[in-house]
């Protein structure tokens, strides 16, 4: 709301209004932490891969998939509750926090992303009242994005 308070009626988000909005982007990255919105992909093994107990034989395909790395309490302390501070300061440790994905495939428009995401939320704060229609819904776990469990209805009315 400090961003939105600052603003004259009418005027549009700037680009250092983006790059202000340092609690509203913890509030969408513990979202996507919870509900990441990539499901993971795909990696050719170029060479024999040990993993615990097993081998995984160059030439095999695998599927990589943030979910167990984002819910898991060595990384991401009680990891069921909805903790936006989480990400203030240094934030999770490297390689643990991955709707992006990383290394060289890390996705090239998770700028782009976060703009989308900022202005969406600030518009949406900002204009329309909103509700969840069922209430005390629960989250369901899978590969697919599942904000909840009934689909996360809502009601929106603009101000
Ligand atoms: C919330 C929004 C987004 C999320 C969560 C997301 C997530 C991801 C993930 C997880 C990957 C795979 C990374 C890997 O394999 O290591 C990826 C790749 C990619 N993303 Fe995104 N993405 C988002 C938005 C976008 C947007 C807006 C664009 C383009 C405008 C984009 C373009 C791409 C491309 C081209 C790749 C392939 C990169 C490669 O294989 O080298 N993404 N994204």
């Amino acid at each position: 709301m400090e961003i939105a308070n600052s603003m004259g009626p009418g005027e549009l988000l700037s680009w250092n209004d983006i790059q202000n909005m340092k609690y509203s982007w913890c509030v969408a990255r513990e979202s996507m932490r919870l509900a990441s919105p990539s499901q993971g992909g795909y990696r050719v093994v170029n060479t024999d891969l040990k993993y615990e107990s097993f081998t995984i034989p160059k030439g095999w395909k695998t599927y990589w998939t943030p979910h167990s790395t984002l819910q898991n309490p060595k990384y991401f302390e009680d990891p069921e509750k909805f903790e936006p501070f989480r990400f203030e300061g240094d934030g999770p440790s490297p390689y643990s926090y991955l709707p992006f994905g990383a290394r060289p495939h890390i996705c090239p428009g998770r700028e782009i992303g976060r703009l989308w995401m900022l202005t969406f939320m600030h518009n949406l704060v900002l204009k329309f009242k909103w509700q969840t229609l069922i209430p005390d819904e629960k989250r369901k776990y899978g590969l697919a994005v599942t904000p909840g469990a009934d689909g996360l209805p809502i009601r929106i009315h603009p101000l």
